[in-house]
């Protein structure tokens, strides 16, 4: 271990368009958000492993002697990029999860053991360290906390285990690492991603670890350079769902009915094409009613495709009914099935249009914020450089 305690943060995302889809294969456009979560790695000599994680009200610890013991007879297989199924099993039995359990907190800690003892197998000795991650995000509603999660994680246990490099030097405030170190970041999040949902297309994590805008297309991430500025306005319905559970009800439909759903797959592919090709379009030529028509008929086209999904909600059905009364146009972000909605707000959208739609979505029980889109993906931190109240949080467990 080289620094005794690091800080480090990565971003949330929104979906724009090609969730579920993008699991099988289909393009998605993704953005990050300025809402990040947050993680403290600290070393300590107390022979322990601590793990505190408020925002799911967990908090554990282990001796180092009974993690040693999960390692016994173990061989990592670093040529694979399958989760280990082995280590899995064990770690399963460890904490006692009954087969098939989707319970969140478990799947959390069973991410962070799967990373720390991955990344720390071939180590002289298992470190003693307390880590604690508190998130800005709503935690399950579509916003990729999972990912952020996951790369918090995985850049703080490899930069611990001195895989990748603790790039802050005197002085600076954030720094970021090399696109080496970033792909492995990505790998090992994609890892904890699998965990916590089963089977993710990897776009979440691209985006928290890269930030900014980017196409995402079977696992080849492409950086939009030719985007506006979007005003955006997210909606949770704080409806709670499990993105695993919904990316497998899909599956499950899209088996049963392949010739129904390919095609709404294939036309979930030719929405995230256009609205790339209409971005591109006012990047260039300049934003105009023209672009905003096509962006929302898109909007509006798309979430009726997530409908025959079948990850829609009728929290979901409210946010695009009260929406468009004021003139706006909605749909589900994420894996659906309640969570949060994203609502294009066109340039000229006066604030009182928006104060009266968010008005009435408070009403219905939502929470709304308007947010800036395309943030920066994965951040090393100087304590400095993060604010009191987040501080607190890390540094009270
Ligand atoms: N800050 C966090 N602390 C602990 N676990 C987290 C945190 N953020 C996310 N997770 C894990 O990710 C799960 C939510 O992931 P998911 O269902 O994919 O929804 P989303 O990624 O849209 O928020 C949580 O139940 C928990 O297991
Ligand atoms: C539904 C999906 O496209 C996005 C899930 O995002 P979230 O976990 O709901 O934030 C799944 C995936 O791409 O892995
Ligand atoms: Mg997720």
């Amino acid at each position: 271990m080289h620094a005794r305690e690091r800080y480090i943060s990565a971003p949330g995302k929104s979906i724009l368009h090609g969730e579920h889809a993008v699991v099988h294969g289909k393009v998605a456009l993704a953005v990050s958000l300025n809402l990040r979560t947050y993680l403290r790695l600290q070393a300590t000599s107390a022979g322990k492993v601590c793990v505190n994680l408020p925002n799911i009200d967990t908090f554990l610890s282990w001796d180092i002697t009974a993690l040693k013991s999960l390692l016994s007879g173990w061989k990592a297989d670093c040529s694979s990029s399958e989760l280990d199924s082995n280590l899995v099993k064990r770690l399963r039995e460890f904490m006692a999860i009954t087969d098939g359990s989707t319970d969140t907190r478990s799947m959390a800690v069973l991410a962070f053991l799967y990373i720390y003892l991955s990344v720390f197998a071939d180590a002289e000795v298992l470190p003693s360290l307390s880590v604690c991650v508190w998130s800005e995000l709503p935690t399950g509603a579509g916003l990729g906390s999972s990912a952020a999660f996951s790369v918090c994680l995985s850049a703080a246990l490899l930069s611990a285990r001195g895989t990748i490099s603790t790039p802050l030097i005197q002085q600076q405030n954030t720094a970021r690492w090399s696109d080496a170190e970033l792909e492995l970041i990505n790998k090992w999040a994609f890892q904890g991603e699998k965990i916590i949902h089963g089977n993710p297309s990897g776009v979440d994590n691209a985006v928290s670890t890269w930030g900014g805008v980017l196409r995402y297309h079977a696992g080849m991430i492409t950086p939009l350079s030719r985007v506006p500025t979007l005003r955006i306005l997210l909606t949770n319905t704080k409806v709670p769902r499990s993105t695993k559970v919904l990316v497998s009800g899909v599956k499950d439909k899209i088996n049963k009915y392949p010739s129904v759903m390919t095609p709404v797959l294939d036309s979930v592919d030719a929405v995230s094409q256009a609205c790339e090709q209409t971005l591109a379009d006012m990047a260039t030529e300049g934003a105009s009613t023209k672009h905003y028509n096509i962006l929302e008929d898109l909007i509006d086209i798309n979430q009726h495709h997530l409908n025959v999904m079948g990850v829609g909600h009728s929290s979901l059905d409210t946010l695009c009914r009260v929406t468009l009364a004021h003139g706006l146009h909605s749909k589900l972000t994420g894996a659906g099935g309640g969570g949060c909605g994203i609502t294009l707000l066109r340039p000229e959208t006066e604030p009182s249009v928006v104060q009266a739609a968010v008005q009435e979505l408070k009403e219905a029980g939502f929470e709304c914020w308007e947010t800036s889109l395309g943030g920066p993906g994965v951040l090393l931190h100087s304590s400095n450089s993060i604010t009191q109240d987040t501080l607190s949080i890390l540094t009270s467990y």
